[in-house]
């Protein structure tokens, strides 16, 4: 049953789609979404581009630390984190242990695709951005897989099909989500 089902975490490299599948399964499911980027900009003030400009990947982090282990001790929730949050061993720790970690693993070309036009993340903000994610991905690759329950390749599909084989994997995972998968396309 729904009640049963622990907060479920996605984590994946930028444009995996963590903050657009969150969403959509937290209004199946009928729970609170919360996006660990949003959270941390609601907490500071200040959007994630300004924190990197002003306080380097360090001070993020540090904040991605703290909101990282806020968040996944609230119950029952989808929490969308951002792609760096495996990077430190205990946001691993706190993932692994508080709830069902969802792996979105979308390939380098879909990745690039999706974050183009975006000029909200500030990693990306290079010449070469393609390099920039490649090299994320040698290195957290690995990492997604060590913190997974369940790892699921978005590539071409859309959202709400994404949503509908998630739910089918936490029912078989874990205990029964008791919702009908919806079948319209986004
Ligand atoms: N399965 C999907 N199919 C097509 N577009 C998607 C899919 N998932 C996400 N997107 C689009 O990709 C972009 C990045 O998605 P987002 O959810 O912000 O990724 P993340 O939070 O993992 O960085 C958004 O414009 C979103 O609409
Ligand atoms: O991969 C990363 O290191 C980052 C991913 C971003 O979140 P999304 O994965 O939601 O884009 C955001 O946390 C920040 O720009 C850093
Ligand atoms: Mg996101």
């Amino acid at each position: 049953m729904v009640e049963e089902l622990p907060s479920v975490f996605l984590v994946g490299p930028m444009g995996a789609g963590k903050t657009t599948i969150g969403r959509l399964l937290a209004k199946q499911l009928g729970r609170t979404f919360v996006d660990s980027d949003w959270y941390i900009e609601s907490q500071t003030g200040a959007d994630i581009a300004w924190i990197f400009a002003k306080e380097g990947e360090a001070g993020f982090r540090e904040r991605e630390t703290r909101a990282i282990d806020e968040l996944s001790q609230q119950k029952q929730i989808v929490l969308a984190t951002g792609g760096g949050a495996v990077m430190a061993a205990e946001n691993r720790e706190f993932l692994k242990q508080r709830g069902i970690v969802v792996y979105l693993n979308a390939p380098v070309d879909v990745q690039m695709a999706r974050t183009a036009k975006d000029k909200s993340r500030p990693l990306l903000q290079q010449p070469n951005p393609r390099k920039i994610l490649q090299d994320l991905y040698s290195k957290r690759d690995p990492l997604y897989r060590q913190v997974a329950h369940i790892i699921m390749p978005t590539g071409h599909t859309y959202p709400r099909h994404m949503v509908n084989q998630l739910l089918q994997q936490l029912e078989s995972l874990c205990c029964a989500p008791s919702i009908t998968p919806d079948s319209k396309e986004d």
